[in-house]
Parts: structure tokens; sequence; C-alpha cells
């Protein structure tokens, strides 16, 4: 097999895509991506099969593994024995200094829902986790700013992009190589070592799985990587996202397969509700109201964590919880309240007996500390809380028709207008944004299409009068697109058109498309592309 770099080579990125790392890719991509093309294949099946009106269910087959009370995953490796704050956030330069020193005891080190996977984006991101690694990503900013690491630092832990995107950067007989394989096989190669070195491990995030069969195909990926590395089986630890519905069938079984290298699951709240709607857009008692009104006490959602929770208890495994969308603001009113709202998120997840939770900002760790710090005491976790009282249904997980809440003119153009303005900014190579206050990355943009896809699919009728109508919707797309390009340059605007055609083609065609990223990707962030901020 033969690997052809096709990005730019920008400085210094042959110290990542060195000959060693490339064979590495190439024998990771020769030995699974058969693997991973059939595994999309079923997800494309098993959508099919949703949508002409089967329902997921508790799997038969695996009935064994969910009633051996015998088996437990292994125990936490050194660093993530404390999970009780865990920041996220891209891997540029900058944010790489600030998520390490922010307190909190973990970072998600996102090549995933919060990166637009350009590929500057991608090999700079591996550059700087190497430079973090070796204690030389201190630099001082235009503004003269300087930024150097502290002494206490979060483990680091990387989310690789999921399955269902390839690299265009890289080609294996002429073909792009799965991303997933780039982000993990990189990050294992250059910091496997280093992180062991240092007393800790290479620990990762697996996102958007949606059965224990591609978890499977993660752990086979782990124990040949291993090997290859020469490192001990089991050196590898691996938090699963729970963000697909179908996930939420199989969290047992998903432990099951990955248990000689599990670190838990997480709470993949946003991406979750995309799968949602997205299995079952068609379906008219799945039509959810307002995006702001699918909260995480909504039945289908409290069940969801409610049995995350349980299920990695009785395991002996962390149950990490999720992202509340809220930032701090210079505006002490909107502070107040965000802080208020990022509060009460925390308090829900750590009395419901999640053992840590994550924050997208810096100055949210100390609110999920003090959340956490209540209710463990001197205690790392609250494994020990089985949370036996706890018993959700197949039903109680699909119990989506009991999501109170209305679907507005408001909410509609919230859809809109966020959709609009984050996929312009990640065509511009920026992944995750504020925008009016919260914090939105892939998966809001995801939800907002799937959403207005759904909508005019079913006619929806609007609590404020009339419908949702493909008309409509190219109305306020049109008028939404007006109000960001106002005084923009000729770049902007292009960009914003981009972004315009990106919206039109996953929200309002007649399918509804698995992803709106690999239609971003695939028509506007070739490698040839890909130029973001360097911080060096
Ligand atoms: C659905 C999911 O998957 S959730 C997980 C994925 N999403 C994320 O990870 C989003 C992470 N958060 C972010 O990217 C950022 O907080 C944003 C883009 C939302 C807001 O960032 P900014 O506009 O820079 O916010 P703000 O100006 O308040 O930042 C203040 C400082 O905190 C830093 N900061 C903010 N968020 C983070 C973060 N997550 N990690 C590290 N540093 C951060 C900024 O770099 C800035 O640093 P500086 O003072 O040295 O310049
Ligand atoms: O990745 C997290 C999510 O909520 O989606
Ligand atoms: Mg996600």
């Amino acid at each position: 097999m033969r690997y052809e770099i096709i990005g730019p080579m920008a400085d210094r990125f042959d110290e990542i895509l060195t000959a060693e790392a490339l064979d590495f890719l190439v024998a990771l991509d020769s030995e699974f991506a058969t693997r991973r093309v059939a595994l999309l294949d079923t997800r494309r099946a098993r959508r099919a099969r949703y949508a002409s009106g089967q329902l997921p269910d508790f799997l038969p087959e695996t009935a064994r593994i969910r009633t051996d009370p015998s088996w437990q995953v292994a125990p936490a490796a050194p660093g993530l024995t404390d999970r009780r704050v865990e920041i996220t956030g891209p891997t540029d330069r900058k944010m790489t200094v600030n998520a390490l020193n922010s307190g909190a005891r973990v970072w998600l080190a996102d090549f995933e829902d919060a990166t637009a996977p350009t590929w500057h984006n991608i090999i700079d991101g591996q550059l700087n986790l190497v430079d973090a690694l070796e204690r030389r990503i201190d630099f001082t900013d235009p503004r003269g700013k300087r930024y150097a690491l502290g002494d206490e630092l979060a483990t680091i832990v990387v989310r690789p992009r999921g399955w269902h995107l390839v690299e265009k950067g890289i080609a294996v007989d002429g073909r792009p190589i799965s991303a997933s394989l780039v982000d993990f096989g990189l990050y294992l190669f250059h910091c496997a070592r280093r992180q062991l070195d240092a007393g800790l491990g290479p620990y990762f995030y697996l996102p958007k799985l949606e059965t224990h069969r591609e978890a499977r195909l993660w752990n086979d990926i782990f124990v040949f990587a291993q090997r290859y590395l020469g490192l001990p089986q089991g050196t590898i630890r691996a938090t699963t996202l729970i963000e697909t519905i179908t996930a939420a069938f199989e969290m047992e079984e998903i432990l099951y397969e990955l248990r000689e290298h599990s670190a838990g699951l997480n709470a993949g709240r946003w991406d979750y509700i995309f799968s949602v709607i997205k299995n079952f857009g068609q379906w008219s008692d799945f039509v959810l109201p307002d995006r702001s009104a699918v909260t995480m006490t909504v039945p289908f959602m409290r069940a969801y964590t409610e049995l995350l929770v349980r299920t990695c208890h009785r395991r002996g495994a962390h149950a990490i919880g999720g992202m509340a969308a809220f930032i701090p603001s210079r505006d002490p009113e909107v502070n107040e309240d965000a802080m208020t709202r990022v509060r009460a998120d925390k308090q829900r997840e750590a009395g419901d007996g999640f053992d840590g939770s994550w924050v997208a900002h810096p100055g949210l760790v100390g609110v999920c500390r003090e959340v956490f710090d209540q209710v463990l005491g001197d205690r790392l976790h609250q494994i020990a809380r089985r949370r036996d009282d706890v018993l959700v249904s197949a039903a109680d997980l699909l119990a989506v028709d009991k999501t109170p809440g209305q679907v507005t003119a408001a909410g509609l153009r919230s859809n809109i207008a966020v959709a609009l303005r984050y996929v312009h900014a990640w065509l511009g190579g920026t992944g995750a944004v504020a925008l009016w206050n919260l914090m939105e990355d892939a998966a809001t943009a995801e939800i907002a299409r799937c959403q207005v896809w759904q909508w005019v699919h079913h006619g929806t009728p609007l609590a404020d009068g009339g419908c949702v109508t493909d008309a409509l919707v190219r109305s306020i797309l049109a008028e939404e697109w007006g109000d960001l390009v106002r005084g923009g340059t000729a770049a902007d605007r292009e960009r914003a058109e981009q972004a315009a055609r990106i919206f039109e083609r996953t929200a309002l065609g007649e399918d509804l498309p698995a992803f709106f990223t690999t239609d971003a990707y695939a028509h506007h962030l070739g490698p040839s592309c890909g130029s973001g901020p360097t911080g060096r």
C-alpha cells in the first residue's frame, strides 16, 4: 500500500508526518478500512429500517452480557481517577495552553464537534499536543500577552473525528484515509510514550458511535496499535460518548467490548438530540418542539442519562455528564444568568450520580468543581452509588412525544440563523463559536438543520400562526444571509453563500443527509483550503 501526502507541508508539519508515523497510519488503514466502510453501510441500512417503521430495542442476542453481573471495566488509569471537571475545546495553540491551565482535571482535546477539520487545524493540533507534552508550547501573542504552562495541568484526552469523516490530506492507494484513524493514529504514535513517561497514558474520547460493533472495531484497533507500537495491552483508555439513540440501547455492550480499555461513558446530549431527529424525522409523533425546549429534564433525555449512570456504575465505570451551552459574558446580567443555569445543570448531574461533567470555558471550571465537591466530599467519584432504583424501558428512551413545548416562529428563525452562522464560521476554519451568549459547535448546527427539515417535512404548525414550509424557510434564510454579510468582505460573502447552499442541501432536500459536515468537507474544506490561525 502506498501513501501520499496531499495537504501542503507547512512549517514543522514534517515533525508529525514522518515516514514512520505514516507507515503506522497505512497499517491501521490496511487492517481496518474495510470494516469501517462495512459499518457505515450498516448505519445506512439501519436508518432505512427506522424510516420504514421499525423501532430500536435492547438486543436479544446480547442479553447474556447485560444479565451477567460478574464483569467490570478496567480500574481507572492514572490521571483519570478524578474527573469532576473536564474542559473541552479545540487544539489551537492558545486554547491548548488555556485549557491545560484551566484547573479542570481533564482536557478533552477536540478534533471533533469543536474543530473545523481543515488540514491546518488537524496537523497543527497534533503539533500543539506534542509541544504541550514537551513543555515547549509557551508563546507571546501579537498583543504581548504571554502564554505559558503552569505546574498543575489537566490530563489530555483526545477526541478523534467520527467514523463518518475522511481526511483528504492523506491518501492511501489513491483514496482518502479515515479521519478517525488519522487523529487517533498520529496522537498515539507521537504522544503515547511521552504520556507514559509522564506517568499518564494515551487517552481518548470516542464520538458518535452507533453500536457495540463500532466499539468492537475501536477495541480491535487499540489491541493492534498497542502491539504495533510495543505498548502494554490495556495502556490505551477510552471514554465512549453515548450520543446516538442506537448507542443508548447498547451502553452495556459498548462497555463490555471495550472493557480492558474503557474509561466509562459520557452523555453527549447535543448529538443525541440530533440522532433522534435524524433517525425518526419521518415520523409525525417524533416531531420535537423548539430546540430550546428540548432540555435535559424532558422525559426521553432524562431516561437516557439515568440509564447511563446506572449502566456505568454497575460496571465500575465513570459516568461523565454533558455540556451546558451557557458561557460567561462580559454583561453582568447575562453572566449571572449563565452561571445560574450552568450550576443548575451540574447540580442535576451530580445529584443523579454522575462522577463529573464537562464545561466549555475556563470561567465555568469553578462552578462545576464546587457543585461536584459538594456532592463528592472526600470521594473521587460516586461509582458506589449503583442507582438500582433506575428502571428504563425501550419505550422510555423513545418517549419523544412526551416532550412539552411548541414550535414557534422564533425557534424556526433561531435554527436557521444559528446553522447559517455556525457553518459560515466552520468554513472559515473555526469549529466552536459564541452566538447570542451560547457556545455552539457542530452538534448544534446538526440539530438546527435537522429540525428545519423535520418541520418542513411535516408542514408543522407554528404556535404563532401559519406552518413551516420550504418557501418560509428560504425567505428567512435570505434575511439571515443579508444580516450575516452586511459590512463583510467579499470573502465573507462568498463563504456565507457557500454556507447557505450547504444549509439548503442538508435541510431542504427531499432526503435528510446523515451529516452536514461530510457534505461541507467534501465540497469546501480540501487540504488546499486549510489555512487557519497558528498562534505561533
Ligand atoms: C457538543 C459538544 O461536543 S460540546 C464540546 C465541544 N465544544 C467545545 O469544546 C467548545 C469549547 N469552547 C470554546 O471553543 C469557546 O469557549 C468559545 C468559542 C465558545 C468562546 O470562546 P471566546 O469567544 O474566546 O470566549 P472568551 O472571550 O470569553 O474567552 C476568554 C478566554 O478563555 C479562553 N477560552 C474560552 N474557552 C476555552 C476553552 N474551551 N478552552 C481553553 N480556553 C478557552 C479564550 O481563549 C480566552 O483566552 P484569552 O483571554 O487568553 O484570550
Ligand atoms: O459531544 C457532545 C455532544 O453533546 O454532542
Ligand atoms: Mg457530540
